[in-house]
């Protein structure tokens, strides 16, 4: 297999970037690699140990060449993400995809920065007499957070006044959005359904908002530089969840994880801002986000295996459970098993590998925002650590963070919070 079928020249080809998970590398019985991420950037491919969290370069390649790792024996490229059409085109992997919103997004933030020098919050703009409707309208969104989501409200009142009461409107926007597949008239919800609330959405993108909460959010992405595509793409998420109940690969399931959780991510940056003195890039910031939404999502689901599979889902690689020598029966009866705890230690390898990657941005937010994500992000990966403990039976234990522990979580958060990104050298201003 020639790697330069399988190749796409990405616009920023400088980065490597995420193409595939090989689980184990055997030669013949022998298990030679285990649990392997794979990157490329333009001309050779990488590949990433998840206990390390380091970047290994393998041989190179070039781009006409065969790819062949020493190591990878038997395995070819089609194996992991990428797959090559049989027209020969290039079928593009969800990370892919996905990359291209983030630097859709990142461009939005630059753009922004470039025209005024940093990111000012607009004054509110209103018509007389409409000032105290939009007050209203915020603060009902501030209540929905309270009631449905405490402690991420409680961490949004470190935020200056201007970004908490944005950060609300984006949940709760949210929330209704989830609601329509998980709520309560979840079963009559149609696609036509989701088609309505998308054209709703971009109505109030286009500042014609259809009631109070949607008008909070018209507002909000007014002010702050966020783009439609993670909102648009969050209702196709809902759609997915509505004629999917299984997923054959990770590459679908990645898909379905940013729809969505790594959407939050990305329409939450540009409400809570990059510290100024950041040398890091816009766009290693929102990916680290997009990492933050996955692993959130992907522990969400790992926390929930037997609850969702009593409601007919599965949310785990059918392709990984076959290799494991698992299938849904075995998920159905529940009993824990060597195989599922080696299967659900390489999925919870996988979860803390994008919490690496995702801690990699926290320092880079803006003071006021970088405790309230280093709780949440701390919180919800001791989750995973609750899985362990429970001896892998996310059948019928669930797996919660007791409230000393999650109070124990927020000095150490607040300590992280204060890390500072690395400066501007004063020859840079
Ligand atoms: C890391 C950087 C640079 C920024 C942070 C960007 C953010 C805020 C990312 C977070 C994204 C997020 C909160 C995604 C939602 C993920 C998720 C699985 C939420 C679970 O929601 P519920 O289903 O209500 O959870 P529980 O069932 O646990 O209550």
């Amino acid at each position: 297999m020639s790697v330069a079928l399988l190749w796409v020249v990405s616009p920023n080809s400088q980065l490597s970037r995420y193409v595939g998970y090989v689980d184990s590398v055997r030669d013949g019985n022998r298990l030679i690699e285990s649990s392997r991420f794979l990157y490329r950037d333009r001309s050779s491919m990488f590949s990433c140990r998840p206990k390390k969290g380091r970047k290994q370069k393998w041989n190179s390649c070039s781009l006409d060449t065969d790819f062949r790792h020493p190591c990878l024996g038997g395995i070819n490229l089609p194996e992991i993400s990428m797959v090559a059409s049989t027209a020969g085109e290039m079928a593009v992997s969800s990370e892919e995809k996905v990359y291209n919103v983030v630097l859709k997004q990142a461009a939005l933030v630059n753009r922004q920065l470039m025209s005024s020098g940093e990111l000012d919050v607009k004054p509110d703009i209103v018509l007389p007499g409409t000032l105290s409707l939009l007050t209203e309208a915020y603060d009902r969104c501030g209540e929905v957070c309270a009631e449905y989501a405490k402690t991420f409200y409680l961490g949004t009142l470190l935020m200056t006044p201007e970004r908490r009461r944005a950060i609300w409107a984006i949940y709760v926007w949210c929330r209704r959005t989830d609601e329509l597949v998980d709520g309560p008239n979840a079963s009559h919800i149609t696609p036509t359904a989701l088609d309505r609330w998308e054209s709703r959405l971009e109505d109030l993108f286009q500042g014609r908002p259809f009631d109070m909460l949607d008008a909070a959010l018209s507002d909000t992405v007014a002010k702050f530089p966020v783009d439609i595509q993670p909102f648009r793409d969050m209702i196709e998420g809902m759609r997915m969840d509505l004629k999917k109940s299984r997923y054959k690969t990770f590459d679908e399931l990645y898909l379905y994880c940013y729809y969505v959780a790594g959407t939050v991510g990305l329409m939450s940056v540009p409400v809570m801002g990059i510290a100024p003195e950041s040398l890091a890039t816009t766009e290693s910031v929102y990916n680290a986000a997009l990492a933050l939404g996955i692993a959130n999502q992907l522990t969400n689901i790992l926390r929930d295996v037997g609850e969702d599979a009593r409601r007919g889902r599965v949310y785990l690689p059918q392709d990984e459970l076959a290799q494991a020598g698992l299938s849904d029966e075995d998920i159905l009866a529940g009993k824990v098993t060597e195989k599922w705890r080696n299967f659900m230690k390489n999925q919870i390898k996988r979860a803390r590998m994008f919490f690496d990657e995702a801690e990699k941005g926290v320092t880079e937010l803006s003071e006021a925002s970088r405790w309230p994500v280093w709780a949440s992000l701390l919180l919800y990966r001791q989750i995973l650590d609750e899985i362990e403990a429970n001896d892998y039976n996310n059948f019928t234990r669930r797996a919660y963070v007791s409230k000393v522990k999650k109070i124990a979580a927020l000095p150490i958060s607040y300590a992280k919070s204060l890390i500072r990104p690395s400066r501007k050298s004063l020859s840079k201003v």
